[in-house]
């Protein structure tokens, strides 16, 4: 049994009659000690997967159990705050008119005899001096303002932290740089942890495990890896990055396709089959450089972008959209527009449902 295991999991809101369902049938174990990444597009019931865990949301359906206790479900509900779960919301929340000591010792019984040292201890952890803990949350950047609302969430000594896009307030390196930070944190203290993102980027480099939702559902979960490569279907594979997708006859273990003959994951003979492939796994060489074998292509379009470009190229026997490829290349040396090329594919493709 997981640490944390969701089970048919269900949450709608409206009038009855208008009722939309939030949150539509969940089910992910979530091993002790892990990370979890929760991805999906806008509205697909992320929040509200988080608030039912939480238990902010009461579930119209399914259970919620951590660690054997059963925290909600047709028979039991454990309000929020006896639930050793900490949360961090997206803007850190903290309370305004607070110091920073009392805002981290929210959750510490003010007679505690070790709360003071304990405040102090906790604002070191997330990195912070204690010079800091006479100031009120609007005199702290906004990325020490979530190192705060961490340092809060810690001090209940929760078993599962729950992260609702922590860092998405953040500019781009310090978003960075506060993930690994906050990974560390919670990785020393050996809490569960689960966060809810629209980076796919961060999901995949934050987590051990990547669930996909879309419209209240579960799509897929699985490890970073094995969602990139090999994804359910096409949703989740251009959610995860980018993806070329091309239709295929598979026969014996090899896509017949735009691109040639590339060995597939699959050995189940199929007629009209959609195939992915990593931009990564596409090499483009011209003139001299150019590998025997491959396709030969012409470079139609070039979209410089700092250290990359978007080449657009065209197959030399390929006809109308179906012969085009849009590809992301290092811009250091990127063929021109016109040049011809000669495309190759390492590794083989992902057949898609
Ligand atoms: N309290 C509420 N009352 C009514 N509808 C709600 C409520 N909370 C969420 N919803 C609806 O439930 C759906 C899921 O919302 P939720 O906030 O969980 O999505 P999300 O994936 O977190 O979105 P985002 O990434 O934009 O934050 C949406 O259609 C939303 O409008």
């Amino acid at each position: 049994m997981s640490f944390l295991e969701l089970s048919g999991l269900r949450k709608s809101y409206g009038p009855v009659g208008a009722r939309v369902a939030a949150v539509d049938g969940v089910d992910l174990a979530v091993a002790s000690g892990g990370r979890t990444a929760i991805v999906g597009p806008s509205g697909c019931g992320k929040t509200t997967l988080l608030r039912l865990i939480a238990g902010f949301e009461r579930p119209d359906a399914g259970s919620i159990e951590l660690d054997g206790t059963r925290l909600a479900g047709p028979d039991a509900f454990v309000p929020a705050y006896r639930r050793p779960i900490g949360l961090v919301a997206q803007d850190g929340a903290l309370f305004p008119h607070l110091s920073i000591a009392a805002n981290i010792g929210f959750g510490i019984a003010r007679d505690a005899p070790d709360r003071q040292a304990r405040i102090a201890e906790l604002v070191r952890l997330v990195g912070l001096d204690e010079a800091f803990l006479q100031r009120r949350p609007h005199q702290l950047s906004g990325g020490q303002q979530q190192r705060v609302a961490l340092a809060r969430a810690l001090a209940r000594k929760p078993r599962l932290m729950l992260l609702d896009e922590p860092f998405s307030a953040l500019d781009t390196g310090l978003r960075a740089s506060m993930r690994k930070a906050v990974a560390g944190v919670l990785e020393a203290a050996g809490v569960t942890t689960i966060l809810v993102t629209h980076d796919q980027a961060e999901a995949l480099s934050f987590a051990d495990q990547v669930a996909v939702m879309r419209a209240g559902s579960l799509i897929q979960a699985g490890t970073p890896r094995d969602l990139y490569l090999r994804p359910r279907n096409r949703m989740v594979a251009e959610f995860l990055g980018e993806a070329i997708i091309l239709p295929a006859r598979i026969e014996d273990g090899r896509a017949h396709c735009l691109l040639g003959v590339v060995p597939v994951d699959s050995t189940v003979r199929h007629e009209a089959a959609e195939i992915l492939l990593r931009p990564e796994q596409i090499g483009l060489e011209a003139g001299a450089a150019a590998p025997a074998g491959g396709v030969d292509v012409v470079v139609t379009d070039s979209e410089f972008s700092g250290p990359t470009c978007t080449l657009s190229v065209r197959v030399a026997n390929g006809a109308g959209e179906a012969g085009a490829l849009v590809l992301r290349r290092a811009a250091a040396g990127a063929p021109e527009v016109g040049t011809s090329a000669r495309l190759t594919v390492s590794g083989s493709a992902h057949l898609l449902d």
